[in-house]
C-alpha cells in the first residue's frame, strides 16, 4: 500500500491543464482564469470626489465665506477652474475641477443663495481619490486565480468584456452495486439509496468541473462496461464502489479488462483503502471506495485537487491547520487517518464514531483530523492538524 501523500503525487500525474476558452464576463464567476490579462483603462480615470460637499481652491479655514460657481456631479464633470474664494457643488464620483484642491463635506457647510460658509471643526480631510487610485492602465490581473465576485468586478472594472477561462473539467461519476437505488425510487427491504454520487457532484460542480451523473451500474460485468462506455468524452471517469476484494467488487477487473493502465491500488489511508486509478485511453480514471463517509473524503482529498490541477492550478494537497485537542486521542494504526471532527474556537474534537458509513457525522464534522501512520496517544491540549471540510 502507498501513502496518501504518494498517492496524490501519482495522481498528479494523471492530470494537466486543460485548454482556455474564452467567455464573457457574466459567465466568469468561479471560472479560473487561463492567461494573464491587462487593464483596459485607469480607474478612476479622473481625480474624482470621495464625498458630496464642495470643492475648493487652496486652504481654507472655519468661518471662510465661498461663492458656488457651478456644480459636478458623477457622470457631469464642471467644465470650468476654481479659484480662490470660490467653490463648487460636488457628489460623491464627480470628477475634481480644475483648481480645487480638497473637498469640504456638505455637513461642514452652511450655504444662503450662492454662498457658502465653512463651519467650525472643519475635517482636515481631502477626500480626494486620485486618478489611478485602484489601478493603471495596464496593469495585470495575474493568472492563474480561481475568479471570485471582487476579480470578476476588477475584470469589469478593467475594461475586459471577455475572459479566457480554462475550460471545466468533465467528470463522469458512475455509482455501482445490486443495493443501490435512486432517491425518490421505491427500494427494495435489501436496498439502499444511493449518496455517495450526489455529494460527489455537489463537491466537484463547487470546484469547478462539470458532472455528468451516469446510471447507478449494476454489479454485471456487462453493466459497468455499459457505464465506462457512458463516459466516453469525460475528462475523467470517478467510479463508486466494487472497489474492494469481494466477489461483487468488480469495478478493476473490468476497468483492467478493458485497458486501465493501472497507477496504484490499494492505500494507507482510512478511510479509503481500496482506492483504485488509472488511465484509460486519454481518461483518468478513479475507483472510489463505496463506503459514503470513504468516497467523500477521498473526494475532497485527491479529485478536488485533480480538478484544480486540471483548472491550471497549482497541485498542492488540501491546505492544513492546526488545533489544540480538547479530548485524548488513542494510538493510531498503520494508515493515515482522516478523523471527522469538530473545530470550534481552536479547539478540535474527533466525532465519537468513526466508521465510514456514517454520513450524519460527516455532515455534523467541518474537519478532517489527521492522524500520522503509526502516530502514538495524544492528550487534550496537543495540537494536531487537521484540513477544513
Ligand atoms: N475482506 C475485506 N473486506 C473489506 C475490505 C478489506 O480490505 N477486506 N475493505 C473495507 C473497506 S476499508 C471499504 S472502504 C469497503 C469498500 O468496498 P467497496 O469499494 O467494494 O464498496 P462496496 O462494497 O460496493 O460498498 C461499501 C458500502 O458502501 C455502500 N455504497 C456503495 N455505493 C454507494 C453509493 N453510491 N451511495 C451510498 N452507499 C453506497 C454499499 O452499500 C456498502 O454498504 O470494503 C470493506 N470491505
Ligand atoms: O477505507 Mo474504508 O474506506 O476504511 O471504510
Amino acid at each position: 500500500m502507498i501513502s496518501v501523500a504518494e498517492a496524490l503525487e501519482r495522481l498528479f500525474a494523471l492530470v494537466q491543464p486543460l485548454a482556455a476558452e474564452t467567455v464573457p464576463l457574466a459567465g466568469c464567476g468561479g471560472r479560473v482564469l487561463a492567461e494573464t490579462v491587462y487593464a483596459q483603462r485607469t480607474q478612476p480615470p479622473f481625480a474624482a470626489s470621495a464625498m458630496d460637499g464642495y470643492a475648493v481652491a487652496g486652504d481654507v479655514a472655519s468661518g471662510d465665506v465661498l461663492t458656488v460657481i457651478g456644480e459636478a456631479a458623477a457622470g457631469h464633470a464642471f467644465d470650468g477652474v476654481v479659484g480662490r474664494g470660490q467653490a463648487v457643488r460636488i457628489f460623491t464620483g464627480a470628477p475634481i475641477p480644475s483648481g480645487a484642491t480638497r473637498v469640504v463635506i456638505q455637513e461642514d457647510v452652511e450655504r444662503s443663495g450662492d454662498t457658502i460658509a465653512l463651519q467650525d471643526n472643519l475635517d482636515s480631510g481631502g477626500h480626494i481619490r486620485p486618478a489611478g487610485g485602484d489601478f493603471s492602465a495596464g496593469d495585470p490581473m495575474i493568472a492563474p486565480v480561481r475568479l471570485g465576485p471582487a476579480h470578476v468586478a476588477l475584470a469589469a472594472a478593467m475594461n475586459i468584456p471577455t475572459l479566457p477561462v480554462r475550460r471545466r473539467p468533465v467528470v463522469a461519476i458512475m455509482a455501482t452495486g445490486d443495493e443501490l437505488c435512486m432517491p425518490g425510487e421505491a427500494p427494495a427491504a435489501d436496498q439502499i439509496i444511493a449518496s455517495n454520487n450526489f455529494g460527489l457532484k455537489a463537491m466537484l460542480e463547487a470546484r469547478g468541473a462539470e458532472v455528468r451523473m451516469l446510471p447507478i451500474a449494476r454489479d454485471t460485468e456487462d453493466a459497468l462496461r455499459l457505464g465506462f462506455g457512458l463516459a466516453k468524452g469525460a475528462d475523467m471517469i470517478v467510479t463508486i464502489g466494487g472497489a474492494s476484494v469481494g466477489d461483487h467488487d468488480l469495478v478493476g477487473p473490468v476497468a483492467r479488462d478493458l485497458g486501465m493502465d493501472t497507477s496504484f491500488y490499494k492505500i494507507a489511508m482510512r478511510p479509503g483503502k481500496p482506492l483504485m486509478a488509472g488511465k484509460l485511453g486519454d481518461q483518468v480514471m478513479v475507483g472510489l471506495p463505496g463506503n459514503p463517509v470513504s468516497a467523500l473524503v477521498c473526494g475532497q482529498l485527491f479529485l478536488c485537487p485533480m480538478v484544480d490541477v486540471m483548472l491550471g492550478l497549482p497541485a498542492a494537497p488540501p491546505a492544513r491547520r492546526t488545533a489544540v485537542l480538547a479530548a485524548d486521542l488513542g494510538a493510531n494504526g498503520p494508515r493515515e487517518h482522516y478523523m471527522r471532527a469538530v473545530v470550534a474556537d481552536g479547539q478540535i474534537t474527533a466525532a465519537g464514531s468513526q466508521d465510514s458509513s456514517l454520513l450524519t457525522v460527516l455532515a455534523g464534522a467541518n474537519a478532517l483530523l489527521i492522524r500520522p501512520v503509526g502516530d502514538g496517544p495524544r492528550a487534550a491540549g496537543e495540537t494536531v492538524e487537521y484540513i477544513a471540510i
